[in-house]
């Protein structure tokens, strides 16, 4: 085989369902072998980040490293925010970056592509992977990709693979999977004990989820830990949407001051908290006014657990939970809970706001017949999202980059086959909604509500006199129809659910949803976080 079928092959073997690529002179062999192989299919958008953020989302839900492949320089170095979300966020990319070959290092010219030196690409990607290579040999590339996948899956975290133009189409010998890092029972052992002991004589335990047990595919067995613990289950902001698929009763998201006050309460005041796969980020545990105390926590992430004043190292989440599984004795099943009642929502002439969306989408959601995910971008999109229904969902909630939610969107319906809602605001849709236009090419249809209230609202929230937040009112629903969707461009209640109907109706193509918001017409949640931030003002005169 050659270099390239080897490495397409391999990622296959380790769950990538696709490649996501943009092509350049210096990936163009291997883009031959993605084409002429047929071992992934290769799925192209228009940008860079676009590939980066729906090849991000893949990731996510399938729970596998996504593979992504660009050219050098001008292609890799357009895909840097992307990866630095998925390293931030813990999404497991395995990014191809073409790259000279030895010969052309050695020809005394500065090379098209090239920032500053010829390695800057490799040093720039070194700070948002957890692992990089570059094969200059062919012997050498089984061992090298195996070593990649490996770090990729172990630390579900972006790895970086510097391809040589001229290595793609070397003979080369197949690769073998490394199983998973090895690590010690009995530390392992030694801290489910401790956990337990410490859940076990707690007055008010309580079991905070974040993404890790996703990354890891763990939340069945989470969710029976926590039946087995039979202690209450909230999620933090980046873990929205976990455990959605489960029985458990799921009381909420932690948001601190900015949410429900009886679980911030809940949380804050709790003699045990269980940190499960948290990344410890402000967007997660910073809107604590009563400052979450970690000291009290117990914190398991990326393969260590920080137990108050000491930390047991190199130990896999998924061992932990099948620890303290293995000592809590079995009990009977219970019933999925009875869904949350959706709060009646009138769909008359009345303005429409950020809550009426989530309302409208909550009855969508519950006459749906087949699971639909969420993905939602950055702004109060995502504040709204958390008056949605709990469900599936990939966003950016941690390093919070915009542009994320259209391509997620296309990622989640590529790799799941099932027709996502996303969620999006004017100035978010502004960088990557054109994505829309390769839907019809791909054959995806997601319904797309755009929250158009003509203004970076979020940072007229941080700065109230701040006359750069206005953007005009670009009319998106006219462009749908010329990208080969279908738009819709509603202002009042009636009108946005007679739009989902519409939208349901409408399948094989996108469907835009210009859902027209008042300026100041904001989500529960912005509300109250923009009233903190006054009274902070205030207070500091
Ligand atoms: C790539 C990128 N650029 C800039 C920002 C800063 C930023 C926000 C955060 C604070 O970092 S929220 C926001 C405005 C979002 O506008 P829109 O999508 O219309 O949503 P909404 O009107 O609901 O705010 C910006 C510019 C960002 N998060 N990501
Ligand atoms: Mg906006």
């Amino acid at each position: 085989m050659r270099l390239g079928e080897v490495l397409l092959s391999a990622l296959k073997d380790a769950g990538a369902r696709h490649l996501y690529g943009i092509p350049g002179d210096f990936i163009l062999p291997f883009f031959e072998q993605v084409e002429q192989s047929d071992i992934l299919p290769l799925v192209t958008l228009s940008h860079e980040p676009g590939i980066g953020f729906a090849a991000d989302a893949s990731a996510r839900m399938s729970c596998k490293p996504a593979a992504v492949a660009v050219t050098y320089g001008a292609g890799a170095l357009n895909l840097v925010n992307a990866v630095a979300g998925a390293y931030a966020e813990r999404s497991p990319l395995f990014v191809i970056a073409g790259c000279p070959s030895e010969a052309e290092r050695g020809s005394g010219f500065l090379l098209h592509h090239q920032a500053k030196t010829l390695d800057s690409q490799y040093r720039i990607f070194a700070e948002i992977t957890c692992d990089q290579a570059r094969i200059t040999r062919a012997e050498d590339a089984p061992e090298i990709i195996a070593r990649l996948i490996r770090s990729c899956e172990t630390y579900s975290q972006p790895v970086l693979l510097e391809l040589p133009r001229d290595m793609a189409t070397e003979p080369c010998e197949p690769v073998t999977l490394r199983g998973p890092v090895p690590f010690e029972a009995d530390a392992v052992n030694a801290c489910a004990e401790e956990v337990l002991q410490r859940l076990q004589s707690a007055e008010s335990p309580v079991l905070v989820v974040d993404v890790e047990i996703r990354r890891y595919s763990l939340e069945a067995e989470v969710a029976e830990l926590a039946h087995r613990l039979n202690t209450p289950v909230v999620t933090t902001l980046m873990g929205r949407g976990l455990l959605a698929e489960t029985p458990v009763p799921v009381l909420g998201t932690y948001l601190g001051e900015a949410g429900d006050p009886a679980l911030a309460q809940l949380v804050e005041e709790s003699d045990a908290p269980l940190l499960l796969g948290a990344i410890l980020s402000d967007s997660n545990f910073g809107p604590s006014g009563r400052r979450f105390d970690v000291r009290k926590a117990m914190l398991v992430s990326n393969r260590q657990v920080d137990l108050g004043y000491h930390s047991y190292h190199n130990v896999p989440i998924g061992a932990l939970v099948q620890a303290l599984l293995d000592r809590l004795p079995e009990t009977a099943a219970r019933a999925r809970p009875e869904p949350p009642e959706t709060p009646q929502w009138e769909a008359d002439d009345q303005p429409l706001t950020p809550r009426d969306i989530a309302l409208g989408i909550n009855e969508f959601l519950a006459e749906s017949r087949e699971p639909i995910p969420l993905a939602s971008d950055i702004g109060d999109c995502l504040f709204t999202s958390l008056d949605i229904t709990h469900t599936p969902m990939v966003a950016p909630g941690y390093y919070a980059s915009m542009g994320f939610g259209v391509p997620a969107g296309i990622g989640v319906q590529l790799t799941t086959g099932q027709r996502p809602i996303i969620l999006v605001g004017d100035g978010a849709f502004q960088m990557t909604g054109w994505e829309l236009g390769n839907c019809p090419r791909l054959g995806l249809d997601p319904i797309v509500v755009l929250f158009n209230n003509r203004r970076w609202e979020m940072i007229r929230v941080f700065q109230p006199n701040s006359r750069c937040s206005e953007l005009g009112d670009w009319h998106y629903a006219g462009l749908a129809d010329e990208l080969g969707g279908l738009g819709l461009r509603v202002a009042t209640r009636r009108d946005f659910k007679a739009a989902l109907k519409e939208a349901d109706q409408a399948r094989g193509s996108f469907v835009l949803i210009e859902a027209m918001l008042e300026p100041d017409a904001v989500s529960p949640t912005l509300r109250q976080f923009a009233d903190r931030l006054q009274a902070k003002r205030k207070a500091a005169g």
